[in-house]
């Protein structure tokens, strides 16, 4: 069945259909993180809506014709920071060794986070310092046309050479002068002129460049390497919607700039901030836990992710326990379903639910999605159940396997256990010793196994974090 998406374009404020400028290969950049530090939840939120994007395109136009780039901005003073505090620390290494450590770590500990919360790998993953040559070549080209200038060591992008500047924000240059915290340096022209390339002192990083040893800016690292890895047009660029001004209204001077004839993106999508009491979850508000924090407090990144998709993602949002425990008990009856009446191999032969689709096609409609998944409750919906939570992200085909293989066995030394307490119970009322009782009732609490005794029946119940591993010595 055709599938028509409609998406909501930050440009032209209003969602539109998506025509892909080739089909064969649809192509979306969205800007990832500085590596300085662990990801926090916030900064997950993005991830988790661009991974239901790339999953719908990867559907509709098949997983060899999409291509989902997503960097690291791996140069930034904070990375240095961290270095050179190691570095005064007695460690061994060059700062730049150090440095890479530093971003080589983080990077790590982003994918780990990220996977577990479900998102697929994006097909590339490009680092800054790994473009710096395009950088360099995208700057020179955008002093020969006219519309950056060199003081003092730095590159400045002109922004009064763009006369579309502000459009994607909707903001004239005036009241972003009001309004923005620019930066007022003597070496600028305009003070919304922004910085292409920066000196690096001798004990930081930085190449050589024709305006001497430096740094590029950030803005200019997405414009290369979406230029570099995607072409002069493309189709998305996404990122949250913090990221609008300056960094993408910047992005497109920059590129629009260097290449007048290419269109740079055709769709701009931003996400809305995941929000602590009203405010932007961010590093420098200090309001943050780290993705690496909830999973380690035994919070599974399906329930992030179940947490994160029933809220669409043009709307803030709070993380709230409420919602975590909610998300959790349904995807503990939604396993429970598929272990007892469904089969996972069987599962995969089944396409994707079309209302699901439906639902994802619609500017990304992830709530409706979810109210699809809960109707399906009936013993008949086990297997589509199963596929649509896999097609959703919520697991893999193994991690979904491996759930309910341990759910069923879990099951079967239930039973068993269950009638062991039944008998162990008997006795005790007679002897008045409930010794054994109370210990196989806490090995049972231990493995996450909820416990109801009546006079005659004894039952157990299987919770999702259902450890059977605990249950020896019953
Ligand atoms: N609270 C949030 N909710 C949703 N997305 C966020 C939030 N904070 C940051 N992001 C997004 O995370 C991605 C990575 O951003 P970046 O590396 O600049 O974050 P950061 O500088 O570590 O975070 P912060 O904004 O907390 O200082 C960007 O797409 C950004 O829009
Ligand atoms: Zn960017």
């Amino acid at each position: 069945m055709e599938v028509k998406i409609q998406l909501h374009d930050t440009m032209q404020r209003k969602k539109r259909p998506f025509e892909p400028i080739d089909p064969e290969n649809v192509r979306m950049y969205v800007c990832g993180p500085t590596v300085y530090d662990r990801a926090h939840l916030g900064n997950a939120r993005p991830v988790v809506v661009f991974d239901v994007l790339y999953r719908l395109l990867r559907h509709v136009y098949g997983a060899d014709h999409v291509t989902y780039v997503r960097n690291f901005t791996d140069v930034d003073d904070k990375i240095n920071a961290t270095a050179l505090a190691r570095k005064e620390a007695g460690a061994g290494g060059t700062l730049e060794e150090l440095v890479h450590q530093r971003s080589d770590e983080t990077i790590g500990w982003y994918l780990n986070d990220m996977r577990a919360l479900g998102a697929l790998d994006p097909d590339e993953m490009p680092r800054a310092t790994e473009f710096i040559e395009p950088m360099v070549a995208m700057i020179e080209d955008l002093i020969a046309k006219g519309h950056a200038y060199e003081a003092e060591g730095h590159v400045l992008f002109a922004v009064e050479s763009y006369k579309e500047y502000g459009r994607l924000s909707g903001r004239s240059v005036d009241d972003m002068i009001a309004g923005a915290r620019v930066e007022v340096a003597p070496y600028k022209k305009n003070p919304m002129d922004f910085v292409l390339w920066k000196p690096s002192t001798d004990d930081l990083p930085g190449w050589d460049s024709p305006w001497g040893r430096g740094r590029p800016g950030w803005h200019i690292e997405c414009s290369a390497m979406s230029h570099e890895l995607l072409g002069a047009t493309f189709d998305i660029h996404g990122g949250g919607n913090d990221l609008q001004f300056p960094h993408h209204e910047n992005e497109i001077a920059q590129s629009k700039c260097a290449h007048p004839d290419a269109g740079f993106a055709n769709y701009w999508l931003h996400n809305e901030m995941l929000q602590v009491e009203g405010k932007k979850m961010s590093k420098s508000l200090g309001n943050f836990f780290t993705v690496h924090d909830l999973l380690e407090q035994g919070v599974p990144g399906e329930v992030i992710r179940f947490v994160f998709l029933g809220t669409h993602y043009r709307k803030p949002m709070d993380w709230t326990e409420e919602k975590a425990v909610d998300a959790e008990n349904r995807l503990h009856g939604f396993v429970e379903l598929i272990a007892q009446y469904g089969d996972v191999d069987d599962a995969m032969k089944l396409r994707p639910e079309q209302a699901i689709i439906d639902a994802l096609a619609d500017d990304l409609n992830t709530h409706a999605a979810l109210e699809c998944l809960k109707k399906m409750n009936g013993s008949d919906d086990a297997n589509a159940l199963a596929r649509n939570l896999i097609f959703l992200g919520f697991f893999s085909e193994e991690a979904l396997s491996a759930r309910v293989s341990t759910y069923r066995n879990g099951v079967d030394s239930l039973r068993r256990i269950a009638q062991k307490l039944h008998d162990a119970r008997q006795r005790a009322m007679k002897s008045k010793d409930f010794s054994e009782v109370d210990r196989m009732k806490h090995i049972l609490s231990l493995a996450n196994v909820s416990v109801r005794m009546s006079k005659d029946h004894v039952d157990l119940r299987p919770e999702i974090d259902f450890d059977p591993a605990k249950l020896e010595g019953l």
